[in-house]
């Protein structure tokens, strides 16, 4: 088995994570059941913010909330001293109701609504990172209207395609995110908003998109945005305070993927940026990053139970799990790929390869093909690894399905952050039919 952060086997052969054998968490919580390693949460935080004072730079590590947003979570992120970067009212009402530090919150977001906007201006949030002309607009109304000054980044496109599947890439000139800085939008932004009473731009924001394992595309990003610094600074005397170099920093599902030290890809782009504002003569701005994946994604484990089986003589063999599509919805979407274990018997021998599907009513609802196994059958336990990011954020109800509870381990203990959706909890928003049929 990979090393993922405490996950270990125990000398019954069960799976442990946290100190905490899966076995016992699967009869007490049930399953699907999402457990994350609290320690390794921990340790990617420190990872990234220790890199930053061991290279001097001021900086702010904000965790992306979209990768795994509730309150245990956030209030996890407060206690590692990270900042917290949400993208919709719901990210930032639930921040709000963790009691997150509003002034360390960034909103994000290409189509901010009024009420977004005058919700983040209510709680004072740190900062707004401002996508498009329509929200720039938008925004000074609303402070003129409210006699509010709020901080702002601009967040530009630079025109880089970075290596990643294409649903996942942000920082090309054909995508919806951003202001473009090759073609003068990103310096008409720019011009407007330092003239804007409402607005203080403290710099730029760019994210090149998720699951990238090369710092080419981030140290080129970082160039191209220091070189318009520098044109700014002698145009128009901006100086930006912050650079925002976003997250996508990958991490490894399969064998398939070698990511670096997520620590890595910070050290490697922040030398290039200190390169490049040297170069220029610009002062080193302070640095934000907003990782989601790297944070959380290899700290989440999903276990299932195995029930039905089917053969297709001579081509394959379906085991069925207890989830799929509507509590990992990453294979139907990307062809994501992961690794799993049989978690009640994890030393027993390969015997054969199977293909793990979902229970929804879908053929494109198969979580893993051809993995190698135990011969398993119902009542194992099936542990899949690193769903910690993009998981249960993207979880659905997809067939009525009530969404698994998360549970946090960590030193022996855990604790459920997230209770499992009961079939009340489905129908709670459904109203009865009050049009009668007139005979
Ligand atoms: C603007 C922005 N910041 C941060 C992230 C987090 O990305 P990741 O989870 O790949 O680190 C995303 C998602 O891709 C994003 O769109
Ligand atoms: N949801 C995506 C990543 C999108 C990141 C947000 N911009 C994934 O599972 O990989």
């Amino acid at each position: 088995m990979y090393n993922y952060g405490t996950a270990c086997i125990n000398k019954e052969g069960h799976l442990e994570v946290g100190g905490i054998d899966v076995v016992s968490l699967a009869e007490h919580y049930g399953t699907p059941l999402y457990i994350y390693d609290v320690a390794l949460i921990r340790q990617r935080a420190r990872g990234f913010k220790n890199t930053f004072e061991q290279l001097g730079v001021t900086a702010q590590v904000a965790y992306a909330s979209k990768a795994f947003a509730a309150i245990g979570m956030m209030q996890l992120a407060n206690q590692e001293g990270l900042s917290l970067d949400v993208v919709s009212g719901g990210e930032l009402y639930t921040a709000m109701k963790a009691g997150f530090p509003a002034e360390r919150i960034h909103f994000h977001g290409n189509n901010k609504s009024r009420e977004e906007l005058v919700m983040a201006l209510e709680h004072r949030i740190g900062c707004i990172v401002v996508d498009n002309f329509y929200e720039l607009e938008l925004l000074e109304s609303i402070c003129k209207e409210k006699s509010e000054k709020v901080n702002i980044l601009l967040r530009v496109t630079p025109g880089i395609e970075a290596h990643t599947h294409d649903y996942i890439l942000t920082g090309q000139e054909d995508s919806k995110f951003g202001f473009d800085l090759n073609n003068g939008q990103a310096e008409e932004a720019l011009k407007r908003a330092m003239d804007m009473t409402g607005v203080e731009v403290l710099g730029l924001h760019c994210h090149i998109g998720s699951q990238i394992f090369e710092t080419t595309g981030f140290k080129l990003a970082a160039d191209k945005i220091i070189q318009k610094l520098s044109e700014w600074k002698n145009r128009f005397q901006f100086e930006s305070k912050v650079l925002n170099l976003g997250g996508g920093f990958g991490i490894r599902y399969t064998e398939e993927d070698e990511p670096l030290e997520p620590a890595k890809y910070v050290e490697e782009i922040i030398k290039e940026v200190q390169k490049k504002t040297d170069e220029h003569n610009l002062a080193m701005p302070e640095i934000w990053i907003e990782p989601g994946r790297s944070l959380v994604g290899d700290a989440g484990i999903t276990l299932y139970s195995i029930g039905s089986e089917k053969f297709v003589p001579e081509v394959r063999k379906y085991l069925a799990i207890d989830g799929g599509m509507n509590d990992n919805i990453r294979p139907a979407l990307y062809n994501a790929k992961y690794e799993a274990i049989l978690a009640n018997r994890a030393n027993d021998p390969v015997e054969e390869t199977v293909s793990i599907a979902g229970k929804c009513c879908e053929s494109g609802d198969m979580l893993i093909w051809d993995l190698p196994l135990p011969k398993a059958s119902h009542n194992d336990l099936l542990a899949v690894f690193c769903t910690g990011a993009y998981g249960y954020s993207m979880a659905n109800n997809y067939n009525r399905i009530p969404r698994p509870p998360v549970v946090f381990v960590e030193n022996s203990q855990a604790e459920l952050v997230i209770r499992r959706e009961s079939y009340d909890d489905l129908v709670k928003l459904d109203l009865p039919l009050n049009v009668t049929v007139k005979q």
